[in-house]
């Protein structure tokens, strides 16, 4: 097709990247499409140098041999894609069907079902399993799916074609969405970046526990069933931090659908911006909402129209920007007629919700601060995306230069540069610090550490690569550029305050800026699907936008006195400057529309732009980079610019602190943090200015710091570690269900000297991140406890943990539950724990160690003085393992509570237990729920030892 060429023939695009793609798009089009290739292949090639390519299946003269690949199997391969998210939430019933004819046998099942693999890795498993079984096993699963699609969606029943106006109508769409789509708008000017070529997968989660799903989640898992916690609703919620890659996993996923490669159960993809759509000031039908806003049908609307309330199950709304939004959610006004015409939003809450256009699912992106409880019962599954891990990083990286060797001293200066590294973990700070190549490998020690210094080298890298060199010798870059960073600082200033992200000429010609300010490539045209529409800006991303209201705030002279204690105390943003400024153009009228705004969810949440507008400002006025506003304001008013964030940074934390209830009798002082701690902690690291960190922590007298679901991952690492080395004494640290992962982990390591007790529950967290943890926290004598349920840990972290219990004689809890850990790694713990005198706790719930990995560690604490508790739920174990724990019943003088429930201990493992008891009295209990027993053996057992819990 003309599209595919085009898509392939990208001007500037390198030969061996149009290489990949075209063999991927080959690849992907299936046999037929490959055979062509082949022929092709060989008539352009010069004679001699086809000889060494051959194609299975395809004879030397070109010609099919017989065992070309038939019918069913050719169509498992060509319709890959859209079987696997098929597939994925019926792994179990295929299997079955596969069983029953004989084509499988259990093992090949259980291959398939293995834990690790999320459903469609296991979906990718089955199909390649079935194809290597040959026609008769992918008839079997073809015709499996197509009875599941019989209930379901008629786009893939065999005999069932769309209108052809639909059709058509589908067809102008996806090539409008294509072209929106192709490329990253973060690489404007001369540099443009195909997604193809830049697009490196995120880390997705869901943000629920779901038991049965292990591994990252893949894109099609984000439409897909996997992970679903409400079958009733419609709306999936994708939500992440800024920059996090929330805009651009929604572009991959439309571009993938316009090109057929994925969400292909849809026939109509419509594409929405949030940002855009607060422009629309007259009210809209669903009707206008699709054809003014997205594509606009040449002919038989209403027919295309009628197709959609037909068909809801064949729709896909995207909603990118929640956040960005003026009105915070709420589900107070409803409205169910598809023809009625309302305020916008009114008409995207009720899409949300459903009560408008049920059954067409919808995907939204958000940032967390703008997602309270009334729009998460409204949602059919919350996926969290939490930016690069560790090789994400070195991917994006690698694809960013086309030069390996330059690509690989940028990854070689970012090891050597911790905190640095751990800020690309966030996809906007990756990408300006891949653009700044130049400025990072000549930064030596001064290397960026925080926020604003990777903001302030792209400010200087964009300002010496696009404009002309000028002879002013002794001026520094920015005073030299004054006049731009004060245009466009007040354009963002203004459009911040009042949610305004798009901006039209008139604003752009109120702040002064000029088409040399334009020139600068901050600004970019915004994209528009209506062609109607006058031509708009926009800041490069929004994190840009916040960063220039930050240096307007610091650099101008005419900045109000007030804003800056304003943008620190949330309770007077309201009233502030800010909160009132009146926008420009499109925005004016909506900007008295706040009180309005007030009535959702964003009322109760601090606006989060705010927030990072006041991260900046700290940043800014960090003293490493006040000498570059000693041109633009007086010193003393700096200076008091100064004193003004230290003073509302202190008053902040200090407020927290007040908060904190006294302890309840029996129970340690704890602190549980409340919304905008965290916040505050980072315009603290921003300063960069060890007394405010100290002033600050100075005078928090808790022995435990509680900061479960804060939307903690490395960036906020890095700056709790910065502020919590100071505390006067060590606490425990409470980081569970947040993002910390490897990077987060590394960036932890210089306040381990301050924490007792360490909970990383539920964090991404892999055995490269447990061996830099311990090799730091084996040295720091205060750490003695360690929780880390729901990880991704293997064998490979046990040795670490053997080593630590080896090495010291005072540590009391490991815990280490819901992990991948099997006889070899209970091995090696059992190796640690036969030197070890210290250890009170060892959590194994979950795990994999059976009746081996049981025997080994009984062997250990054969005779422990120190284990008080020990935990082995759901591993397996069996009455070889009952009999060998029986022993350390028997023999331990300080053992109290044996976990042992879900297990497969029949009555003979039991009797063991029971006997052992009797000669323990100091043994509180042993739980046994769930194993091999019948009612009459549980009541029996029970009757003799009151101490077996059933
Ligand atoms: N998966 C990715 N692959 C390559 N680059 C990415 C990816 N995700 C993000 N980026 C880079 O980071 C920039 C910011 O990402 P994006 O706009 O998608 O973040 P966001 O989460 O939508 O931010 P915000 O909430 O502030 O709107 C992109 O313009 C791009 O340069």
């Amino acid at each position: 097709m003309q599209r595919d060429y085009q898509n392939i023939q990208v001007p500037g695009r390198s030969l061996y990247t149009k290489t990949r793609q075209l063999l991927d798009l080959v690849h992907a089009k299936g046999v037929d499409t490959c055979v062509l290739f082949y022929a092709a292949l060989k008539q352009v090639l010069p004679e001699g140098q086809g000889a060494g390519f051959s194609f299975p299946g395809i004879g030397s003269n070109g010609e099919e041999k017989e065992d070309h690949p038939s019918t069913s199997t050719r169509t498992l391969l060509a319709q890959r894609p859209s079987l696997v998210s098929e597939l994925q939430g019926c792994v179990e019933d295929a299997l079955h069907a596969l069983v029953i004819t004989g084509h499988f046998t259990s093992a090949d099942c259980n291959d398939v079902r293995l834990p690790v693999y999320t459903p469609s890795q296991q979906a990718r498993r089955l199909l390649d399993h079935v194809r290597a079984k040959g026609e008769s096993a992918a008839k079997v699963v073809l015709r499996y799916v197509q009875q599941k699609q019989g209930s379901g969606s008629s786009l893939n029943q065999e005999n069932w074609t769309p209108p052809k106006v639909v059709l058509k109508y589908q067809k102008k769409l996806s090539s409008s969405v294509s072209a929106q789509s192709c490329f990253l708008s973060t690489y404007g000017g001369t540099s443009h970046m195909a997604l193809d070529d830049i697009y490196t997968e995120g880390q997705l989660e869901l943000a629920h526990y779901c038991g049965d799903v292990h591994g990252p989640l893949g894109l099609e898992d984000v439409v897909g069933a996997v992970g679903t916690v409400n079958k009733e609703a419609d709306t999936v919620l994708v939500s992440g931090d800024a920059g996090g890659g929330k805009s651009t996993l929604l572009q991959r996923l439309h571009l993938l659908w316009a090109r057929g490669t994925l969400l292909r159960e849809f026939l109509l993809l419509f594409p929405f911006s949030c940002r855009r759509l607060n422009s629309e000031r007259q009210d809209l039908s669903v009707k206008e909402l699709l054809f003014d806003h997205c594509c606009w049908p040449d002919r038989e609307q209403e027919e295309i129209f009628q197709f959609i309330l037909d068909h809801p199950h064949l729709i896909l709304f995207t909603f990118d920007g929640l956040d960005e939004l003026k009105h915070g959610f709420s589900d107070e006004h409803r409205l169910c007629c598809p023809t009625q015409r309302a305020p916008v939003q009114i008409l995207l809450f009720n899409l949300i919700q459903g009560s408008l256009m049920k059954g067409v699912r919808k995907v939204v992106t958000s940032r967390p601060e703008a997602v309270g409880p009334v729009l998460k019962k409204h949602l059919r599954k919350e996926v969290l995306l939490q930016g690069f891990t560790p090789s994400g990083i070195e991917c994006f990286v690698r694809k960013h230069h086309s030069d390996p060797a330059v690509a690989s001293k940028v990854l070689a200066s970012l090891r050597t540069k911790n905190a640095l590294l751990g800020l690309c973990h966030s996809p906007v700070l990756c990408w300006i610090v891949s653009h700044c190549h130049k400025e990072l490998l000549g930064c030596g020690e001064g290397s960026p550490r925080t926020i604003t210094d990777v903001y302030l080298m792209i400010l200087q890298h964009f300002f010496q690569h696009r404009s002309s060199p000028k002879s002013t010798t002794g001026t520094s870059w920015l005073q030299e550029h004054l006049d731009t960073v004060l245009h466009l600082g007040q354009l963002a200033f203004e459009g911040i305050g009042t949610s305004c992200f798009i901006f039209s000429p008139a604003d752009l010609e109120t702040c002064g800026v000029t088409e040399k300010d334009i020139c600068m490539g901050f600004l970019v045209q915004s994209k528009d699907m209506s062609p109607t529409r006058s031509k708009c800006f926009e800041f490069l991303h929004l994190m840009m936008q916040c960063f220039f209201a930050a240096l307007y705030i610091v650099s101008s002279n005419n900045a109000d006195r007030s804003i800056i204690s304003n943008l620190f105390e949330p309770q007077n943003m309201r009233a502030t400057g800010l909160g009132s400024s009146s926008c420009f153009g499109a925005c004016s009228s909506s900007a008295g529309k706040q009180g309005q705004a007030l009535n959702g969810e964003a009322a109760s949440e601090e606006r989060p732009n705010l927030k990072i507008t006041a991260t900046f400002v700290s940043g800014l006025l960090s003293q490493r980079h006040r000498s570059l506003w000693l041109h633009c304001c007086p010193s003393a008013v700096t200076e008091k610019r100064v004193r003004q964030v230290v003073r509302c940074l202190s008053k902040g934390m200090h407020k927290h602190f007040k908060s904190i209830p006294p302890p309840v009798d029996g129970e340690k002082k704890s602190m549980h943090a409340m919304p905008g701690f965290v916040w505050l902690i980072k315009c603290i690291y921003e300063m960069q200015d060890s007394r405010v960190a100290k002033d600050a922590v100075s005078k928090l007298e808790v022995d435990h710091l509680k900061l479960t679901y804060c939307n903690i991952g490395p960036v906020e690492c890095t700056a709790l570690a910065y502020v919590l080395q100071h505390l006067r004494n060590p606490v425990g640290l409470q980081l569970d269900n947040n993002s910390v992962g490897d990077v987060g982990v590394e960036q932890l390591l210089p306040c381990m000297h301050n924490c007792h007790s360490l909970y990383l529950r539920n964090n991404s967290i892999t055995d490269e991140g447990i061996r830099k943890l311990l090799a730091t926290g084996i040295h720091c004598d205060s750490f003695r406890k360690i929780a880390l349920f729901n990880n991704k840990l293997t064998d490979a972290c046990t040795q670490h943990f053997s080593h630590l219990l080896k090495s010291r004689q005072d540590f009391l809890s490991i815990r280490l539950g819901n992990n991948n850990i099997t006889e070899e790694g209970a091995k090696q713990l059992a190796e640690g724990l036969k030197s070890n005198r210290s250890l009170k706790y060892l959590g194994l719930w979950g795990n994999k160690i059976g009746d081996a990995g049981a025997v080994a560690l009984a062997s250990a604490l054969q005779s422990s003085t120190s284990l008080v508790w020990l935990s082995l739920v759901g591993n397996g174990v069996g009455n070889a393992g009952a009999g060998a724990l029986a022993n350390v019943i028997r023999n331990s003088t300080s053992l109290e509570e044996l976990w042992l429930t879900e297990n497969c201990i029949t009555r003979s493992g039991v009797e063991c237990l029971v006997q052992a008891l009797k000669e323990n009295t100091r043994m509180k209990s042993v739980w046994v729920i769930n194993n091999d027993l019948t009612l009459e053996e549980v009541e029996d057992l029970r009757q003799r030892e009151s101490r077996l819990t059933f």
